[in-house]
């Protein structure tokens, strides 16, 4: 099967954008998904991520142990080194469960979506990517809005990725996802192009 990443910074509209996908049978692969199960599900990266961040990095709701996402995102989009360690413990088991998934997909194409694809080595397993884009203050406000965070908040996360211009020198296909409809046209066009190429 032929990996198509998909990428684009924090708000850029992947999530939407993979949806549509799926609407025409695409199997996908969601990085953040997977990274969120590991990190509350695997007893080696829960271990390993209260001894970097501290006990506070998990809570316990009704008996169950959770991560507390808002402390290890208050730790880690502020401080490089913390965040280049939680990367090295929660990527390379979302790796692992790629493996296993691309192994059980059987379609022309899937698709592997992840924020941080270039920044993290990911465009490595995929033979095309596309990159969606947005402006910078869209993107922040588009963020602020969904998620119910302060510019700043948003900010901190933006500052760990790369810059679009960085992400156009590389992908082989560029989608500015600003007009919905235009948007859906695109991905009609692109879902055909990639199953007949
Ligand atoms: C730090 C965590 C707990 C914060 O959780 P929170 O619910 O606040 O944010 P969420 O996971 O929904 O991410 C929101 C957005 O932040 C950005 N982001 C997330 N992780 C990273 C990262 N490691 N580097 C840069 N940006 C990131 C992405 O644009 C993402 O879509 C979480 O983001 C995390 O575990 N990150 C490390 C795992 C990772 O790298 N995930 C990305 C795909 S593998
Ligand atoms: N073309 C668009 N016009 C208006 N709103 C949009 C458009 N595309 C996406 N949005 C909205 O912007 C917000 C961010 O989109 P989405 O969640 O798809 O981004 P994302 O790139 O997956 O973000 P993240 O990196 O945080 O996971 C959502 O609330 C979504 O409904």
């Amino acid at each position: 099967m032929r990996v198509i990443g998909i990428t684009g910074g924090i708000g850029s509209g992947k999530t939407t954008v993979v949806n549509m996908f799926k609407s025409y049978g695409v199997p996908l692969f969601i990085a953040d998904d997977e990274a969120k199960l590991i990190l509350a599900k695997d007893q080696a990266v829960i271990n390993k991520v209260k001894l970097l961040l501290g006990v506070d990095a998990y809570v316990k709701i009704d008996g169950i142990e959770q991560p507390n996402r808002k402390f290890i995102a208050s730790k880690v989009f502020n401080d490089k080194e913390l965040l280049k360690e939680l990367n090295k413990i929660i990527h390379p088991a979302v790796r692992l469960k790629f493996n296993d998934w691309v192994a059980a997909q059987d379609a022309v194409y899937g698709m592997y979506e992840a924020a941080i694809l270039y920044e993290s080595g990911g465009d490595s397993i995929c033979d095309s990517v596309v990159l969606i884009t947005a402006p910078r203050s869209v993107r922040v406000q588009r963020v602020m809005a969904r998620d119910k965070v302060t510019e700043v908040e948003v900010i901190a996360r933006m500052e760990n990725q790369w810059t679009e211009l960085k992400k156009l020198n590389k992908a082989e296909f560029v989608l500015p996802n600003k007009d919905i409809e235009q948007t859906k046209r695109f991905v009609c066009y692109l879902n055909d192009f990639l199953l007949n190429d």
